[in-house]
């Protein structure tokens, strides 16, 4: 028997795992690494958050990212090229990682890494299948760290039926939920999403979707207008705008926000030239802060409103509102979030014990620990609306 093999079959035996996940989101700031304990799985998981950082990218890095990042054209050697250049990036970050924690590589049972997600395109009408396409190739990982990879997270929820997004369900779901208690939890990264647990633990009542824009028309809109600045920090120039409420209306009228949910969407929908488009189609006229402030609670009302449409009114009442991702750092929209929902509790996800800039790598950690222990897996589960399946591809190292 190829000896890789045996040591994955220990691995699924053992009482603990060591899981390394590895999450590079749209936002494309950098490498969010977590290490974790785990034992048990599904909802009798347990999970020890032992280390976590993130490494920002080089600036060059991230421009040769975006020249292919959601594109509908682009110079299709990049891709194949920047396929292997992120895996092998990505594998030297293990390394100093684990070497500045004092972990040698071969302490650590499996890496889970979920790539950089270049294109996502869920298709709500005609026969074309959803895709999306996440890179950094897991065999460069494998092979780099000597270290067994499960990646490519995506794929095979897509094959059961779903959008390959959002995967966060499983996370919120396993780890968060808890008898007696509706929660939301929502994450704004680039694109908002959020989980509704049911007080009833089943997960036939769960739901789960994207809600729109998290900060990435904000971030795309400071760059282009604010060269020297990647985001709004702390809503300081938001801050300084007026609401423009045609420009809210029109956006919010966008056919994104009448598609049925679930739903998932990315940068390829909401980006800049869409804003434009509807500027110009509106003849608006509006500064660069009243923009930035108009940006803010689109993504404020936008989650507000697909939590008040998607769940049922009675479930949102005395609900907890647990937030996650950059977005809940922009004071100004958790301040128009908590105004807008009067009846939730809002609280930071630090508070249920992993550090919300964490919460996505220890998700994928988490879906790896899945994959190697479920012992219940079937063809047919569901979380909610969303395929319950083993995810992630394996690359042995050798
Ligand atoms: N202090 C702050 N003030 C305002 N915005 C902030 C602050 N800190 C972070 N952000 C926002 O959060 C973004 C980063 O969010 P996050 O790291 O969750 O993105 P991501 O992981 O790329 O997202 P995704 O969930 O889409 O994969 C920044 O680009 C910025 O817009
Ligand atoms: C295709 C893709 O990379 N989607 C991301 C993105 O970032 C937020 C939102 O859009 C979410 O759907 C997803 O990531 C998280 C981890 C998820 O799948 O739950």
């Amino acid at each position: 028997m190829n000896p890789q093999i045996a040591q994955l079959y220990r691995i699924s035996q053992q009482p603990n795992r060591l899981i390394l996940g590895l999450m590079s989101g749209t936002s494309l700031d950098g490498l969010d690494l977590a290490l974790c304990r785990f034992s048990g799985f599904g909802l009798n998981t347990q999970v020890e958050l032992i280390k976590h950082q993130t490494i920002p990218y080089p600036e060059d890095f991230k421009q040769s990212i975006r020249e292919v990042f959601a594109k509908e054209q682009i110079y299709f050697p990049s891709l194949s090229t920047l396929n292997a250049q992120i895996g092998r990036l990505h594998a030297q970050y293990i390394l100093d990682s684990l070497q500045s924690w004092g972990i040698a590589p071969n302490e650590v049972d499996a890496i889970a890494s979920h790539g950089q997600t270049v294109m996502h395109r869920p298709i709500r009408s005609g026969n074309l299948p959803n895709s999306t396409l996440q890179i950094g190739d897991g065999d460069h990982i494998a092979h780099l760290t000597g270290i067994i990879t499960l990646s490519d997270f995506r794929q095979k929820h897509i094959a059961g039926g779903g959008e390959g997004a959002p995967l966060a369900v499983y996370g919120d779901y396993f780890l968060f939920s808890k008898k007696g208690e509706h929660r939301i939890l929502l994450n704004i990264g680039g694109i908002g999403n959020f989980t509704y647990l049911s007080a009833s633990q089943d997960p036939k009542d769960i739901l789960v979707t994207d809600t729109g824009p998290g900060n990435t028309l904000l971030d795309a809109y400071v760059r282009q207008h604010f060269p020297g600045f990647n985001y709004d920090k702390d809503a300081r120039l938001a801050k300084q705008g007026i609401l423009h409420l045609p420009l809210l209306d029109s956006m919010l009228n966008l056919p994104f926000f009448h598609e049925a949910f679930p739903k998932s969407t990315g940068p390829e929908y909401f980006n800049l030239e869409l804003l434009n488009q509807v500027i110009q189609e509106n003849a608006y006229s509006l500064t660069p802060v009243d923009t930035l402030r108009t940006l803010t609670e689109l993504t404020a009302q936008s989650i507000s409103q697909a939590m008040q449409s998607y769940i049922p009114a009675i479930r949102t009442t005395d609900c907890q509102l647990i937030v996650s991702g950059g977005g809940s750092k922009n004071p100004l929209l958790m301040e128009r979030l908590a105004k807008i929902n009067p009846n939730m509790q809002l609280m930071e996800s630090d508070r249920l014990g992993i550090a919300s800039d964490a919460k996505e790598a220890v998700l994928f950690a988490l879906l790896a620990n899945e994959t190697l222990m479920d012992d219940q897996v079937a063809r047919d589960r569901q979380l909610g609306d969303s395929p319950w399946l083993s995810l992630g591809k394996i690359s042995l190292p050798n």
